[in-house]
C-alpha cells in the first residue's frame, strides 16, 4: 500500500488530502470508517479497541505511566473532582506531565471554533492553584462568588484563550454565563429518523474508544457508540447484540443498529503521545450506556454517523434510558467576535461545571414568594435545559434579576438622598400605595381652591383624584418624584397648574418645562386666561414665559425676577435649565411631555434646580417662615407623559417614580371617527371630498405630512411645503397655512394662531403638532403616508382633533394596500394605553418611545419589555420588600454587593 505503518498512513492521509482540512479550521476530516476498510487492523462496532500505537509506547512509556499515575492521584486528592471538568483530564495530566518532561506548551483546538480564530484559540491547562479559587469563599458572612472573578480562572482555559474571550467582552464568568442562547433547536429522539445535519439524541452503548495520533501534531479521540433505532427502510435488520437498549418488543423486527463516531480533535505535539491518548481512551468505558446528543453528519459507510458537536452523559443503572432520550432544547449561541456558538457552548459548559450552588444573593423565601428558581439552577436551566419549560423558568429568573436590581438601585438611590428613617419609610410607603383612593380638597390652599372654582369646567373624578394625590405628596417631608400619565387630551395640564398654585400659595416658586416653544406659549396663554377668571386681586400672580426666542433683555429681567422671587411661575422650554437661571425658592418643577427630554437631561434638570434653589435660598435668606427641613429639600418633580406608556415600560424607564394615571376623559368628548384609506387616485378623491364636506360644515382641518420637503430618495412621501400650492389650488375658496419645525418661533406661533382664530381653514403641518397642540374646534385630520408613523404616534396626532364637543374625523392615508392592516387597529380603538401596548408588542420599545428616549432605556440582555411586564412588577414589589426590611441593605450584604456590581445607579443620570 506504500505506507510504513498506520502512523505513516494517517500522516500521509492528513497531508495528501488538503481538501480534508475542515473548514472550521484545521481538524482533519477523514472518514475513519473508510480507512477501516483499507486497513483491516482497525475495526468498528463490536471489535475491542486496537492498540494502535504500541510502537511509540516504548519511547515514552515510562514517563507516560508515571504521568498517568500522578494524574490519577491528583484527581483523587485535595483538588477534588468536583472542580475538574472531566473533559479536562488530559489537561490536568498535561501540567504534571509537562513538569516532568519539559515539553512545549500543549494545545487543544476545539473543532468548534470559527476559521479565523481557530488558529489562535487553544485550550491548555489551568494551574492547580487556580482551581481552588473557583469555590465560594466565606468572607465576613459575604459570599464572594466566582461570578465576578476573571474568566481565566475557568479550568482548562489557556491564557491566550482567556485573552480572546476577554477581547470579546467576556471578562468574567458572569459575562460568559450571561451570554444567553439565541435560540434552541429541537433536539429530537433519533427514533424519528436520521438525516444529515439534524440535532438528535441517542441512547447507546460505548463499543470502542480510541485516542488516535493523526499526524505529528494532531490527534483525536474517537468514541464509537452503537445505538438501536427504528429502521424506516427495511422491516428487519441484523442487530448487534450489544446494542439492544432501546428495543421495544413490539418494534423488534424494525430496529437497526447505527454507529455514532464521536470525535474530538487535539492539536499539539504532546497530545499525540501515547499516555495522553491512553488517558483519553480510558475515560470512556467500553460497555457504558450513554446518552449522546448533538448534530449528526452522515458518513460514507452505511449506518455510520459522525458527531463532532455533542454532549455525552453516562447513564446510571437506575435512570430510565427512554426518559433520557426524550427530546430537549439544544442551545444555539450568538457568535461573538469570531467565537463560534459551539465554542461558546463548550466554555459555558465548563463554567457551569464549577459554578457553586450557593451563588444566589436573593434570599430563598423571597425567591419562593415570587416563584423563582435559584440563581444556580437558572444559569443551568438557560444553558442546558432539559425542557422548554425549564428554559422558560430559568429565563424568568434571569429577567427578574435584571429588573430587580434596576428597581432596587433606583429606590436605593432615592432613599440615600433622604435624611431620616421617617422620611425613608414615608417614601417607600408612597411607592407601595399604588392606588390612592382619597379625593380630598380640604387641605388645599385658598388660592388653589379659588383657581379650581374659577375653572370654566368641573374636573373629572380622575383629574380630582390625581390632583389630590399630588397635593398630598407636596405636603410630605420628602421630595415628590411622580409621573402623571393619561390619554391624549385627558386634561393633565390643569392638574399640573393646580399643583403649581399650591406651592405658590405657600410662598414658593414653580417651573413648568415643555419640549417646544409652541407648547410653552400655549400653556402660558392658557394659565393667563384661567387666572384672569379669578376675581380677587391678591390672586394675580406673576407668570413669565422663557424660551429660546425670548429677547436677551427680557430674559435677563425674567432671570432677575426668578432670583428675587418676584416671579412665582415660569413656563418655558429647556432654557429653564440653563446655568444662568437661578430660583429664589423653587418648590416644584413640572416637566411636560417629559419623555421628550432625555433621562440625562431630566437628571441635570433635577439636580440643577435643587442646587440653585438651595444656594439662592441660603444666600438671600428669604422665606423666614420655611422650616430648616424645607430649605434643604430638593424640589418636587411632576413629570407628565402624553404618550400613554405601558406600565412595564414606565417602570423600566421611571422605576424611581410614583405613577398617577388619569383614566377618564372630560365629559362630552366624542371618539374621533377614524378611516383608513389607500393613497391611490380613487382614495385621494374620496379624501378630498370628505375634506370639502368638513369645510362646508365649518370645520378646520390639519393635513399632516411625514416630511417638509420632497426628497429624491423617497419620492413616494408627500411633503408639506411641496403640497401647499396643490392644496391651495384644490381648495381655492379656503385659506391654507403651513407649519413645520424649520420655521422660526414667531412664524410658528403665528401660523398656529391663524388656524386657532379661524383665518386659516387648512393647516398643512409636519408632526410638530403632535405634542400638546390644543385647538378645540379643529375637527378633521388627514395623515399622509400614515404607515411612516408608529401606532402610538398616530394616536397622539389624532388627539389633536376631537378635543371639543364637535364630532371629529381622522383619515389615515396609507401608501400601499399592504400598509392598511396595521393602521386599521386605530379604526377599532381609541384607547391610548391599549394602542401603546399594541405598538410595544408589534414594534418594540424603541419604536414606541422614539429613538431619543429609547436610547435611554436600560439595556436588558434577556428581558423583553413587551412580554415581561408582569415580571417587572414583581421585581418592583420585591425591591420594595427588601428595602422595607433593610433601608440600607445591611441585612442583605450579598444583594448590596450584587447591586454595586451591576451598577444600575448610573442609569438614572442624576
Ligand atoms: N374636566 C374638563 N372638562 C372639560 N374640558 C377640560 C377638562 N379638563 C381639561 N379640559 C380641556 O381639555 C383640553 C385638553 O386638556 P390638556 O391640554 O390639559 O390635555 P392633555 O392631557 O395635556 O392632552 P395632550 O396630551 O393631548 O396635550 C383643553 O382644552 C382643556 O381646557
Amino acid at each position: 500500500m506504500g505506507y510504513d505503518g498506520l502512523d505513516d498512513l494517517i500522516d500521509a492521509k492528513g497531508t495528501e488530502k488538503q481538501s480534508d482540512i475542515h473548514p472550521d479550521g484545521g481538524a482533519i476530516d477523514f472518514d475513519f470508517s473508510l480507512m477501516c476498510k483499507q486497513f483491516s487492523s482497525i475495526r468498528l462496532g463490536s471489535s475491542p479497541p486496537v492498540e494502535l500505537y504500541d510502537g511509540t509506547a516504548s519511547i515514552h512509556g515510562d514517563s507516560g505511566l508515571w504521568a498517568t499515575k500522578i494524574c490519577r492521584e491528583f484527581l483523587s486528592s485535595s483538588v477534588g473532582e468536583q472542580l475538574i471538568d472531566p473533559d479536562s483530564l488530559y489537561e490536568t495530566w498535561h501540567i504534571l506531565y509537562s513538569g516532568a518532561t519539559n515539553m512545549d506548551s500543549a494545545t487543544y483546538i476545539p473543532d468548534t471554533l470559527e476559521t479565523e480564530t481557530r488558529q489562535d484559540l487553544q485550550f491548555t491547562v489551568d494551574k492547580p492553584s487556580n482551581l481552588s479559587q473557583h469555590g465560594v469563599k466565606q468572607n465576613d458572612g459575604l459570599v464572594e462568588v466566582m461570578l465576578d472573578q476573571s474568566i481565566s480562572l475557568i479550568p482548562g482555559l489557556s491564557k491566550r484563550h482567556a485573552r480572546q474571550l476577554e477581547n470579546c467582552g467576556f471578562h468574567t464568568s458572569r459575562k460568559l454565563l450571561q451570554h444567553f442562547p439565541r435560540t434552541y433547536v429541537d433536539l429530537q429522539n433519533a427514533q424519528v429518523g436520521i438525516e444529515d445535519g439534524q440535532y438528535l439524541i441517542f441512547i447507546g452503548k460505548i463499543k470502542s474508544s480510541r485516542g488516535i495520533r493523526a499526524s505529528y501534531s494532531l490527534s483525536f479521540l474517537e468514541v464509537v457508540v452503537a445505538c438501536d433505532v427504528v429502521d424506516n427502510e427495511s422491516p428487519s435488520t441484523s442487530r448487534d447484540d450489544g446494542a439492544d437498549l432501546m428495543s421495544d418488543k413490539a418494534d423488534n423486527g424494525r430496529k437497526k443498529t447505527v454507529f455514532l463516531h464521536l470525535k474530538k480533535f487535539f492539536r499539539g505535539t504532546r497530545f499525540t503521545y501515547l499516555p495522553f491518548l491512553k488517558s483519553l481512551e480510558e475515560k470512556q468505558k467500553v460497555g457504558d450506556i450513554v446518552c449522546v446528543s448533538g448534530k449528526v453528519r452522515i458518513m460514507r459507510s452505511k449506518n455510520h454517523y459522525e458527531m463532532r458537536e455533542y454532549n455525552m452523559d453516562v447513564l446510571q443503572d437506575e435512570k430510565d434510558p427512554s426518559f433520557c432520550a426524550q427530546g430537549r432544547p439544544y442551545p444555539i449561541y450568538p457568535s461573538k467576535g469570531g467565537l463560534s456558538s459551539n465554542f461558546l457552548r463548550d466554555v459555558i459548559s465548563r463554567a457551569l461545571k464549577v459554578l457553586p450552588s450557593n451563588i444566589d444573593p436573593i434570599p430563598e423565601d423571597l425567591a419562593r414568594d415570587f416563584g423563582l428558581l435559584c440563581l444556580h439552577d437558572a444559569y443551568a436551566g438557560i444553558h442546558q435545559p432539559k425542557s422548554v419549560k425549564e428554559a422558560e423558568l430559568a429565563r424568568k429568573r434571569l429577567v427578574f434579576d435584571e429588573f430587580f436590581y434596576l428597581q432596587l438601585g433606583r429606590l436605593f438611590q432615592m432613599l440615600e438622598g433622604l435624611g431620616t428613617k421617617v422620611e425613608k419609610d414615608g417614601l417607600l410607603d408612597k411607592y407601595r400605595k399604588s392606588e390612592f383612593n382619597l379625593i380630598n380638597t380640604d387641605g388645599w390652599s385658598m388660592l388653589t381652591k379659588k383657581f379650581l372654582k374659577a375653572l370654566p369646567y368641573s374636573l373629572t373624578p380622575s383629574q380630582l383624584q390625581a390632583a389630590s394625590e399630588i397635593i398630598w405628596d407636596l405636603k410630605q417631608p420628602v421630595p415628590m418624584n411622580r409621573l402623571l400619565q393619561g390619554d391624549v387630551g385627558c386634561g393633565k395640564t390643569v392638574v399640573a397648574f393646580l399643583a403649581c398654585l399650591e406651592v405658590i400659595s405657600l410662598g414658593y416658586q414653580a417651573a413648568f418645562m415643555v419640549p417646544t416653544e409652541l407648547l410653552a406659549i400655549q400653556h402660558y396663554e392658557q394659565i393667563q386666561n384661567l387666572l384672569a377668571n379669578m376675581e380677587a386681586a391678591e390672586c394675580k400672580l406673576s407668570v413669565a414665559l422663557l424660551t429660546g426666542s425670548t429677547s436677551t433683555k427680557e430674559s435677563r429681567l425674567i432671570r432677575q425676577g426668578l432670583q428675587t422671587g418676584d416671579i412665582s411661575l415660569v413656563i418655558g422650554t429647556h432654557s429653564l435649565i440653563a446655568e444662568k437661571v437661578e430660583f429664589s425658592a423653587l418648590r416644584i418643577a413640572v416637566v411636560d411631555e417629559q419623555h421628550r427630554f432625555g433621562v440625562i437631561q431630566r437628571g441635570r434638570f433635577n439636580s440643577k434646580l435643587y442646587y440653585n434653589s438651595i444656594s439662592s435660598k441660603i444666600s438671600s435668606k428669604i422665606s423666614e417662615d420655611s422650616s430648616k427641613d424645607s430649605v434643604i429639600m430638593a424640589p418636587h418633580i411632576l413629570a407628565m407623559s402624553a404618550t400613554p406608556i405601558p406600565r412595564s415600560l414606565a417602570l423600566a424607564l421611571y422605576g424611581d417614580m410614583s405613577l398617577t394615571q388619569i383614566t377618564d376623559l372630560p365629559p362630552g368628548r366624542i371618539p374621533v371617527e377614524t378611516f383608513v384609506i389607500e393613497g391611490n387616485e380613487p382614495g385621494f378623491e374620496k379624501v378630498y371630498q370628505m375634506m370639502f364636506d368638513e369645510l362646508e360644515a365649518g370645520g378646520k382641518i390639519y393635513l399632516v405630512y411625514p416630511v417638509i420637503e420632497q426628497s429624491e430618495q423617497l419620492p413616494q412621501l408627500r411633503a408639506a411645503s411641496a403640497d401647499l400650492e396643490t392644496i391651495s389650488q384644490k381648495f381655492s375658496g379656503y385659506n391654507c397655512g403651513l407649519l413645520h419645525g424649520k420655521m422660526k418661533g414667531d412664524e410658528k406661533s403665528e401660523a398656529l394662531n391663524l388656524f386657532r382664530s379661524g383665518e386659516t381653514n387648512i393647516l398643512l403641518s409636519t408632526q410638530v403638532i403632535e405634542i400638546g397642540v390644543d385647538i378645540p374646534d379643529a375637527s378633521m385630520m388627514v395623515v399622509m403616508n400614515a404607515e411612516r408613523f408608529g401606532i402610538a404616534q398616530l394616536h397622539q396626532l389624532r388627539g389633536r382633533v376631537g378635543r371639543g364637543e364637535k364630532m371629529s374625523k381622522c383619515i389615515l392615508v396609507g401608501s400601499t394596500d399592504s400598509s392598511l392592516s396595521r393602521l386599521q387597529v386605530l379604526e377599532k380603538s381609541s384607547d391610548g394605553f391599549y394602542l401603546a401596548n399594541m405598538d410595544l408588542v408589534m414594534r418594540g420599545p424603541g419604536d414606541l418611545l422614539g429613538r431619543k428616549q429609547s436610547g435611554h432605556l436600560p439595556e436588558f440582555p434577556i428581558a423583553r419589555l413587551e412580554i415581561d411586564g408582569n415580571i417587572i412588577q414583581d421585581a418592583h414589589l420585591a425591591a420594595l420588600k427588601i428595602l422595607g426590611d433593610s433601608l440600607d441593605l445591611e441585612k442583605y450584604p450579598n444583594i448590596k454587593a450584587e447591586l454595586s456590581m451591576r451598577q444600575p445607579l448610573c442609569l438614572l443620570g442624576d
